[in-house]
């Protein structure tokens, strides 16, 4: 198995050398085509990921529609990103581009199975680097069939090549040195053991890790759109998104008018059959991960939360459960909870909010809702975190960088950053 996925490995470094110099409208007529599968084949992309790993086939048709925005996004930006920066200096003329480096490892997650593997693929493909993806195991149909999308016959050879692989072997992927940098969406400790392994081999890497993001509700905030919003950030596939708002921070003086409106909607969310469209919530993608989410519950009730609405589990469904009372100290607060779990701490005052936000190990990113939007504004360079939305949930959008610091990792994805990351950023100088 590790064989062939080395000699993949090597069959691509020869399809980068021929793939970087086709010429930028050869590839971009390339990722149209792709993206003109996205769009006939919807609904048979959008079953696999359902059936691969339970969400709902709403919310996977809705992940599938994203994944041609991003292509449509960068096909209309690429020629802008890629042109020549001319730089000032003492020379006659100096300027920087962007080539490519070669085959990328990407090591892409479950959650999102199509999404995370296109945000990384189509900006790396249209610089004219070429991409060898180890997928999680739990989603081998959606793996195979974005192998079978990104394979366009006209060209006569790959771009895109997925190993099925176990995670042992990926530190001899990284090793083969035709990889030329890796990037990771997952875990904190396998994006630690694939940084360690990129160090080592002195390639470039980037990771897409854990996050524990606080929503921050102040006394000011339009209720109404807290409380929906919220919902909808934290229960979204089933809780099991790394920017889900996992720790809900409300003030003290609103917190239970919120605690109740909130916790009615999180009671009313439709639970069941994932082929059904008007599911809202579905099993989580395993049946362990949900006994890990009920441990987890069950030791912060016996830490002293208050269980508000679910906390029951059947095979892999986890009923979308409210806790109150929650303090740092408690295992939802400190860890990620990934999972259908809202979490409720409250807090005095701004300053409060901003110590709680920032006791977290992860950086990903925060919500604050407030009609004091100059106020909140000032107070963002003081949040430990890649991103702060104000009014809005966290939500990834091809125009804007997405990534975190502290344990959520390091680089960037989407917008220009996400042609950056992987490119060689080339220095011209002329006397
Ligand atoms: O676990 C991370 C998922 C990110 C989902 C998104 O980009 O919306």
């Amino acid at each position: 198995m590790l064989e062939k996925a080395l000699a993949s490995v090597s069959e691509m470094e020869s399809a980068y050398h021929t793939w970087r110099n086709r010429p930028l409208t050869t590839r971009k007529e390339v990722i149209s085509r792709i993206r003109e599968k996205l769009l006939t084949h919807a609904e048979q992309y959008a079953r696999a990921i359902t059936t691969d790993m339970n969400k709902p086939l709403a919310q996977a048709l809705a992940e599938v529609k994203k994944c041609t925005a991003l292509c449509y996004y960068y096909l209309t930006h690429i020629d802008d990103f890629l042109r020549p920066q001319p730089l000032q200096s003492s020379w006659t003329e100096s300027y920087v581009r962007l080539d490519p480096l070669g085959v990328l490892l990407a090591v892409m997650p479950w959650n999102f199975p199509f999404w995370q593997v296109f945000r990384v693929a189509i900006p790396n493909l249209l610089l004219g680097n070429v991409l060898v993806v180890k997928h999680a195991s739990n989603v081998p149909t959606a793996a195979a069939l974005l192998e079978e999308i990104f394979l366009d016959k006209s060209l006569g050879f790959p771009i895109y090549k997925n190993l099925p692989l176990p995670s042992q072997h990926v530190e001899a992927i990284i090793a083969h040195p035709a990889i030329k940098g890796v990037t990771l969406t997952g875990s904190e400790p396998a994006g630690r053991s694939v940084a360690q392994c990129a160090g080592k081999h002195l390639k470039k890497s980037v990771l897409e890790l854990g996050g524990s993001a606080a929503f921050i509700v102040c006394e000011d905030a339009d209720l109404t759109k807290a409380v929906t919003t919220a919902v909808n950030a934290r229960m979204q596939n089933a809780g099991q998104s790394c920017i889900a708002g996992k720790r809900i921070l409300v003030q003290e003086s609103i917190a239970e008018e919120f605690t109740a409106a909130f916790t009615e909607k999180v009671k009313a969310l439709k639970q069941g059959d994932k082929y059904d469209l008007s599911t809202e919530i579905g099993a989580m993608a395993r049946e362990d991960l949900a006994i890990e989410i009920e441990e987890m519950v069950k030791q912060s009730l016996a830490e002293g939360a208050t269980l508000r609405c679910g906390g029951k589990r059947t095979g892999a469904f986890y009923t979308p459960t409210v806790l109150t009372g929650v303090t740092p100290t408690m295992r939802v607060f400190r860890e990620e909870t990934f999972g259908p779990v809202a979490v409720i701490t409250t807090f005095r005052d701004f300053e409060e909010a901003i110590a709680l936000s920032n006791q977290s190990d992860f950086g990903l990113g925060v919500a604050i809702f407030s009609q004091n939007v100059d106020f909140v504004k000032s107070q963002a360079p003081r949040f430990d975190e890649g991103a702060v939305y104000i009014n809005e949930m966290l939500i990834s959008d091809p125009h804007l960088p997405f990534g975190g610091i502290k344990n959520s990792g390091y680089g960037r994805e989407l917008s220009y950053f996400g042609v950056w990351e992987f490119a060689n950023i080339k220095t011209v100088v002329v006397k």
